[in-house]
């Protein structure tokens, strides 16, 4: 572990927080966990990314998949729960050489602030700064900051602090993994007729959503334009999906795609379903100097 003493501090200073390490729990080597647990749910997030690998509402069973062949391991992208997409989704917009879905996911986040504001509730903040790794990517200096809030629902408020000189272009997705058993029986309410780019098809095609779309096979597709809620209906509960300040959804299942996706494996792609809200493709957002863009999410039981 390699926690600083400040790091420690906080997480002394407010019940309920530890920071474990996930050998043991999962694949790989390890990484930091900071756990958090109150009277409402748990959460467990990876201060690798500042990824949310776990949430469990009292007496509810995890929102979030994690692959069984999902790897800790410093550096590597965990497959399951939230990774944080930035600053870019998908292939950097000019130099695919460089990682997918930017390196924010990939690099070491400090926990800054922890509070209990009332019983059954528990925030947490993490911070990245740019560093030496950052600008051989990017050569911005920036300040990400997550606050995760945990309770009877889970809150992310993401914030992108811009401190380059120059105007950029970003895009951002919380990457969520939703846990839904059977992904070819849930279905997503609150994408009707909207337009979406098939990101699966050469050419990027545009179709409207005829209906709620249920998953029957590969599926890759970017959302515009999208109301602040969504549900994810499966056969045994209602996820509920909030984001009023965002503009996009991703919904992505690899299905038997994922046979070639070492971390996933055949057959376990029946496990997740992603819904991952953000702003992409046509509302990618143009950071001025100093501009602060912010993206949230709630995530419930309904
Ligand atoms: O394998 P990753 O880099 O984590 O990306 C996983 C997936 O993320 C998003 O959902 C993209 O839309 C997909 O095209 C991509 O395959």
């Amino acid at each position: 572990m390699s926690i600083s003493q400040a790091e420690q501090q906080i997480v002394a200073s407010v019940p309920g927080l530890a920071i474990v390490s996930s050998a043991g729990l999962y694949a790989g080597a390890g990484l930091d966990l900071l756990t958090i647990e109150n009277t409402a749910g748990r959460a467990s997030i990876a201060l690798q990314g500042a990824h949310v690998v776990s949430f469990v509402p009292t007496g509810e069973q995890d929102l979030m998949w994690i692959s069984p062949n999902a790897v800790f391991g410093a550096g590597e992208a965990i497959r399951g729960g939230i990774p944080l997409c930035l600053p870019w989704f998908g292939p950097h917009p000019e130099d695919e050489s460089k990682p997918k879905h930017g390196f924010a996911r990939n690099e070491i986040w400090s926990l800054v602030e922890a509070s209990q504001p009332e019983a059954g509730l528990t925030r947490v903040t993490l911070e990245l700064r740019d560093s030496p790794a950052s600008h051989a990517l990017w050569e911005h200096p920036f300040v990400y900051r997550l606050t995760v809030s945990v309770g009877k629902a889970l809150h992310l408020d993401l914030s992108i602090e811009h401190k380059g000189r120059t105007p950029q272009l970003h895009s951002v997705a919380l990457h969520t993994y939703f846990n839904v058993g059977d992904v070819t029986q849930a279905v997503i309410h609150g994408l009707e007729s909207l337009t979406y780019i098939d990101t699966a098809q050469a050419g990027l095609p545009r179709f409207t959503q005829q209906g709620a779309p249920q998953l029957t096979g590969p599926t890759d597709r970017i959302y515009l334009d999208v109301p602040p809620r969504q549900e994810i209906k499966t056969p045994s509960r209602t996820i509920v999906i909030e984001s009023a300040d965002t503009h996009c959804a991703v919904v992505w299942n690899a299905w038997h795609n994922a046979d070639k996706i070492a971390d996933i494996g055949p057959g376990n792609y029946v496990g997740y379903l992603c819904v991952e809200r953000g702003d992409m493709r046509d509302y990618s957002p143009v950071l001025q100097p100093g501009q602060t863009y912010r993206a949230s999410m709630t995530l419930s039981i309904a």
